[in-house]
């Protein structure tokens, strides 16, 4: 299943391209250090999820990076400074990517990690951050952070502990070990792992499926699952998307036309459901 992907936007750390039929795939582009991340590479993420969000044709979106050897190696080490990562020298640092962690989650539709190799330190975060998760054969997890001097303490902690359990998450973090696609499978890390040849192909299987699906009710049982984990936040992304829905009823209109018309709204006439 060849996809002729169209690339949209132009973007130097990041790719996006277009499949034509409802997919964006969002590549990361920096083989050269297994795709770390450096604060440009997280703004240009967040840039093409955003474009991919506001494109009504878009239904499902794939986080990849370029090349056979790594999905992600998390931070670029060579741009962190005493303050976080840095844009620049001589500025402030940042952790960029907590924003990034919190655009996935909030984002309406399925977000799909494509994995190949590598996927460590802040790249195995940005896998779990995503909905689903597609690993080639070669793909390898693990933590860094105690072995480099960081750690995530947000999702990075909690969602994984969810995903595979406390006891195995504390061990990905204390021992700083790499587990290989098929222990990643085992432990719930990913939902499927196919031979490196067919990694795409089966991703966008996957996507195709997704987009045969209701938009909204896709959209609803993402806010929905993340409810709970994200606390207020996850709840206020499930109220707001029933506000959506509410909109378009009569009974919210009228409180609307009411106003604008100046007159005293009439709800009498909606029903009080039990
Ligand atoms: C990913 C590897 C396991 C791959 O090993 P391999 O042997 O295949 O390749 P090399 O090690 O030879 O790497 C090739 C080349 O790439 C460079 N490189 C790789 N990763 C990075 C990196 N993260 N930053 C900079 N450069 C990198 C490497 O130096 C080589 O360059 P040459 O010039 O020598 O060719 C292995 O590379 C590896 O273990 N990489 C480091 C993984 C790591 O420790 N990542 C950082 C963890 S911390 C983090 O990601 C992080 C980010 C955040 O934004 C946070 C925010 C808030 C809280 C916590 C955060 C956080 O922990």
């Amino acid at each position: 299943m060849s996809v002729d992907w169209k690339q949209v936007g132009d973007y130097t750390d990041i790719r996006l391209d277009y499949s034509g039929d409802g997919i964006a795939k969002v590549t990361i582009c920096r083989p050269e250090v297994r795709n770390a991340f450096r604060p440009q590479t997280l703004v240009e993420i967040s840039d093409a999820l955003d474009v991919a969000r506001e494109d009504t044709s878009i239904g499902v979106i794939v986080l990849t990076g370029q090349g056979d050897h790594a999905f992600c190696s998390g931070g670029d080490q060579r741009v962190r400074g005493d303050t976080g990562y840095l844009s620049e020298p001589g500025k402030p640092g940042r952790f960029h990517v907590t924003d990034l962690h919190v655009q996935i989650r909030r984002l309406p539709k399925p977000v799909v990690a494509m994995i190949a190799g590598y996927a460590v330190g802040g790249g195995q975060v940005l896998q779990l951050v995503c909905d689903l998760a597609i690993a080639a054969d070669n793909a390898r997890f693990g933590q860094t952070g105690p072995r480099v001097g960081s750690f995530d303490g947000g999702f990075g902690a909690g969602l994984l502990s969810n995903l595979v359990g406390a006891r195995k998450a504390k061990e990905i973090w204390f021992l700083c070990r790499q587990y290989d696609a098929r222990q990643a499978l085992e432990m719930g890390l990913v939902n499927a792992v196919v031979p490196l040849a067919e990694l795409e192909a089966e991703t966008v299987a996957w996507c195709r499926e997704m987009l045969e699906l209701s938009p909204f009710a896709l959209r609803m049982l993402k806010a929905s699952f993340h409810a709970a984990e994200d606390g207020l936040a996850g709840i206020q992304q499930l109220a707001h998307d029933a506000n959506l829905l509410f909109y378009a009823s009569e009974e919210a209109k009228e409180g609307r036309e009411a106003y604008k018309d100046k007159r005293r709204p009439d709800f009498g006439r909606f029903p009080r459901r039990p």
